[in-house]
This record gives C-alpha cells, structure tokens and sequence, in this order.
C-alpha cells in the first residue's frame, strides 16, 4: 500500500497531518486546491512533505483566514505568496498572508504590480526540493504566467487556459491573438499527461491535463483567425469588483512597504 512507502520525514507535524504524493527522487509533494465560491477562485497550496516549505498560488482575500489555518495545522512554512496576473475579479490575499505569515508575495515584473518579487519568463521558486518554474503566458493580460512544476506534472495556468476554455481578452490590455500564442507555445508544448490547474472554474470542473486540452478545448483548438473573431465576441460582462480588485491587486492586495 502507498503509504508504507512514506519515508520519515523532519517535520513531525506535517508527517502526521499530511499525504502527499511521490514525484520520483524520494521527495512527496503536497498539494491542495481551494475553491472561493464568489468568484469562483481557485487557490492552491503545494509543499515539500518533508521540509514543510510551502507555497500559495492565487489565494484570495475573504479566504485568508480558511488558508492560514490550513496552513498552520500542517506545520506548513509559507515561503512565497504567487500572483499568476493582476486579478480583475477579486482582490489577491497575498498582502494580508504577507503581514500574517512573513511570507514574501510574488507576481510578474510584466503584470506592473508591486511585490516583494518580481519575476520574468524562467525564474523559479524553491520549496523545499521542489521548484516552480515561471513561464509568460500573456494575452488575458500582459502579465500573465503560467507556474510549472519542476517535473513538469502539473502547470498553474492562471487564466491564461481554463478547463475548456480561456481568459477574456476584452479589457486589462488583453489580446486574442496574444493568448492563442501562449498557450499554443507555452502550455501546449508541455507533456500530454501534464495537470492542468486554474485560477477559475464556473462548471464546477476541477482539473484537466495538457492533453485534454490541445484536443477537447472549443476555443483553443479554432484556427488562430476563428479564434480571434470567437473572442472579440464573447460580449461578457464586465467583473462586478473589477474597479475595487485592480487597483487593490496593483498593490499586491494592499501593501505599502514594497517596492
Ligand atoms: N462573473 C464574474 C467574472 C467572470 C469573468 O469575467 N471571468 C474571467 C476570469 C477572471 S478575470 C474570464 O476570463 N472569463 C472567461 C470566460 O469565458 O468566462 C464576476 O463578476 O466576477
Ligand atoms: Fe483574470
């Protein structure tokens, strides 16, 4: 069975709290997807099992507290707090994690955001033995990123790639032709069995992997022309917080000591 091949591990509290799953080098990582249901968001924390080094991606204000608890009853050391773009629905909760845990808040130097982290196309974030790797994914906005994982087994596409479906491109500088480009070279290009996370989901899906998507996805695989008139049609409404959340998501989730 699985778990008798759960090594000891250092930090007690997190052995006791925690099943992760092997991604081969004997290291287990953990990995947790939150929903907030008002805007639909989804949150995820990962961790080295056995250092209890963590990251957040994406997390939202309202659910700091359901976080920081989490957080806490694995034993869990929140090292970065990551933006994968400047949000236009809901305000980032990296500001508040930042002044709760002391963890450093990290977004795009592309989005134009302030953080304590400004990263560009290949930067990494370390956990523990794990790293994500930074790969720019614009078109939603221009400060998109996608966050892979090391082993390349899961991608944190933000709303660059949805399950099924895309970002809009209709305000924030978005652009059709540039988000076709990104996620056609940037996602696409991973493996078929790579997971595939989001910032959102609004069919109450999950998961997806790369796979799936280059075959199944409706927008994704149109012609780049068909593509860019399906977008420039969608006539969504506009986020109903987007004046309160991107300002607020420019400071980083209302933070004033960063650069
Ligand atoms: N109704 C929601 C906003 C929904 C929305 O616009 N979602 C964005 C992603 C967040 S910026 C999006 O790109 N959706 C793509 C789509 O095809 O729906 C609200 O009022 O908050
Ligand atoms: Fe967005």
């Amino acid at each position: 069975m699985w778990f008798r091949r759960v090594p000891v591990v250092a930090a007690a509290a997190v052995a006791a709290a925690v099943r992760g799953y092997g991604t081969g080098g004997g290291r287990r990582l953990l990995l947790r997807q939150l929903f907030e249901p008002s805007s639909c968001s989804y949150t995820y924390v990962l961790a080295d099992v056995s250092t209890g080094d963590a990251v957040i991606i994406d997390p939202v204000l309202e659910t700091v507290p359901r976080d920081a608890r989490l957080l806490r009853e694995l034993g869990l050391t929140l090292r970065y707090a990551v933006n994968t773009h400047c949000h236009a629905d809901h305000v980032t909760g990296s500001g508040a994690l930042r002044k709760l845990l002391g963890c450093r808040s990290v977004i795009s130097r592309a989005s134009g955001a302030r953080a304590d982290l400004l990263v560009g196309e290949g930067d990494e974030l370390r956990f523990g033995a794990f790293a994500l790797r930074a790969r720019a994914s614009p078109g939603h906005t221009p400060g998109c990123f996608t966050w892979v994982l090391d082993d390349a087994s899961a991608a944190f596409t933000g709303d660059a790639l949805l399950i099924r479906g895309c970002g809009r491109t209709d305000f924030q500088q978005g652009c059709p032709r540039t988000l076709y480009r990104s996620v056609h070279e940037k996602i696409f290009t991973l493996p078929d069995g790579c997971l595939v996370y989001p910032a959102h989901d609004y069919n109450g899906q999950t998961v997806s992997t790369v796979g799936e998507e280059r075959r199944f996805n409706p927008r994704l695989t149109l012609s780049p022309d068909d593509f860019v008139t399906l977008m420039e049609g969608l006539n969504l409404p506009r986020p109903h917080l987007m004046d309160v959340a991107v300002p607020a998501n420019l400071r980083c989730g209302i933070q004033d000591d960063v650069a």
